[in-house]
């Protein structure tokens, strides 16, 4: 399949930190593939790898069966934004690229057609020292776009873009998908990827913990709760604990999970407790995601690290 990422028992060592931590995965042409972990979970390291820019300490990573390194005028194969303060602010955004397509060999009327494609149509001519977060994002986008690539890499390109231009990023990133490019995006928030990805990669201090689509991560998610009010706690409780319930009081609210609503309505009906709220509570992605990574924290800890 043209434009697949193979990342195999990847291993990246800094010293006495292991940042990238046998990590396995595939990336697929034809999709928004999210790479989400918290922060310092080893993403930027691995995007880097797959560029050629860091060597592996061991394992590796294709694209197409090849490694990035090994193709000349690279441009063309892999796009890629990887840190969008990285530019010389003293040059012009059109003679940023004018220097990326010439070392590239790419024709330099595509700097003008990427300039347009990202919005900076206007601004091609003023120096990237004056340009915004949001604008430099628009930037590093058009720079992966330039050699017209079928696999691009963006690292956290959500950073420091207004609302506009998260929607536009989302609808570019999906349009690119849906020409059949492999789009691989990196973020430590699943609010962003939410909207944004087909699938995901999540990782926790440089290990793989889900390789799914985002629609079987929603649906396996975090437990749902069940929030009970009752005037009567101290009677309740037990009963939800002893039918296997876990359970935690507050103010007299109790918060439980293991039971559904329909069997905690029925428990109190059959003891005589009287409620007056009983709603169930679905978990976010978000907190499903925090849950999923808080537990990778915990098995990691004291480990290799
Ligand atoms: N050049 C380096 N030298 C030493 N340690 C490094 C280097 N690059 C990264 N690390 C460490 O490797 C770990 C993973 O960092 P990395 O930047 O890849 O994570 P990340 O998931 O991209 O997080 P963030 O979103 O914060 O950038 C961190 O503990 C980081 O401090």
């Amino acid at each position: 399949m043209v434009g697949m990422i193979e990342v195999r028992e990847l291993t990246k060592r800094y010293g006495a930190t292991t940042a990238v931590d046998g990590l396995t995965f595939t990336v697929r042409p034809g999709r928004v593939t999210g790479f989400l972990g918290p922060n310092g979970a080893g993403k930027s390291t691995t995007l880097r790898m797959v560029l050629g820019l860091h060597a592996p300490t061991s394992g590796a990573v294709t694209v197409d069966g090849r490694r990035f390194a090994d193709r000349p005028r690279g441009l063309r194969h892999v796009g890629a934004l990887l840190d969008a303060a990285d530019v010389h602010g003293g040059r012009t955004a059109r003679a940023h690229l004018a220097v990326l397509a010439r070392s590239n060999r790419i024709p330099v009327a595509r700097v003008d057609a990427v300039l347009e494609e990202v919005g900076l149509g206007a601004a091609a001519r003023r120096r990237i020292g004056g340009f915004s977060l949001g604008m430099r994002q628009r930037l590093g986008i058009a720079g992966a776009l330039l050699g017209d690539p079928p696999v691009l890499l963006f690292d956290e390109p959500l950073n420091g873009l207004d609302p506009e231009g998260v929607r536009w990023v989302r609808e570019l990133f999906g349009r690119l998908a849906g020409e059949g490019r492999t789009v691989f995006v990196s973020s430590h928030l699943m609010s962003e990827m939410e909207h944004t990805a087909d699938d995901l990669v999540v990782v926790g201090r440089g290990r793989l913990i889900a390789e799914e689509s985002l629609a079987e991560f929603a649906a396996r998610g975090a437990r749902p709760s069940v929030a009970v009010g009752t005037p009567d706690p101290g009677v309740l409780a037990p009963l939800l604990l002893a039918s296997g319930a876990e359970v935690v009081s507050e103010e007299g609210r109790l918060t439980v999970t293991g039971l559904s609503a329909a069997r905690i309505g029925e428990l109190a009906a059959e003891h005589r407790v009287v409620l007056d709220q009983l709603t169930t509570r679905r978990a976010s992605l978000e907190e499903a995601f925090m849950e999923l990574t808080a537990e990778s924290a915990d098995y990691t800890a004291g480990g290799a690290r």
